[in-house]
């Protein structure tokens, strides 16, 4: 779950702990119907506190070890990166699980956060740890993050503006496979 610039963000203002614990509370149900895993951004005791199975960080959250510390051994833990160096402590560092590079494009999801581009998945291509190109990715654009070196991706809006969701989403699976 991820509320950061959202539309209910800019309407309602930024969502209390407790807010935040009741639609994760919500959507543990959901995830679990679909087998789907539940992953909470930034915050490593709301994490614990819904029962997460990932929190993923960004750079200036807490660092790794220190989330590790709150959630335990048994939660995903991933960071985000944005440059070769940021990449490759994400890989060195036992606290860490999988991490993301990007933004891939310059992408209004993240306004204002530069884009290392392609160079980036390029740098981290065929690391065992797992990871995944971000930013600015739809179906069009996946070849090209394939070619590159990136065998996951993460979208936010080629799935949540798209007219059919469902559709994009399996479009962009098929891609990938
Ligand atoms: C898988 C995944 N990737 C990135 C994010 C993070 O979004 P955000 O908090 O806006 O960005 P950073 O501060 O981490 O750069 C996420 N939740 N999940
Ligand atoms: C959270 C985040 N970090 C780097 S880009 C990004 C957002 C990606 O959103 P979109 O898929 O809509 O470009």
């Amino acid at each position: 779950m991820r509320d950061k610039g959202s539309p209910g963000e800019r309407e309602f203002g930024a969502l209390e702990a407790g807010e935040e614990l009741a639609m994760l509370a919500e959507m543990r149900g959901v995830v679990d119907a679909h087998g789907a895993l539940l992953s909470v951004n930034d915050r490593a005791d709301i994490a614990l506190l819904a029962g997460a199975d990932v929190l993923h960080l960004g750079q200036g959250d807490l660092r790794p070890e220190q989330a590790r510390r709150i959630v335990g051994d048994d939660v995903i833990v991933g960071v985000s990166t944005h440059d070769p160096d940021q990449a490759h402590a994400a890989i060195a560092d036992d606290a860490v699980d999988y991490f993301c590079v990007g933004p891939c494009w310059p992408t209004p999801t993240k306004p204002g956060r530069a884009a290392p581009g392609l160079g980036l998945v390029r740098e981290v291509a065929g690391v065992s740890k797992p990871w995944f190109a971000i930013g600015g990715i739809d179906s069009a654009r996946l070849p090209e993050v394939r070619d590159a070196g990136a065998r996951r991706a993460v979208v936010v809006r080629a799935i949540t503006a798209a007219d059919d969701p469902a559709a994009a989403a399996a479009q962009l699976r098929a891609g990938l496979a």
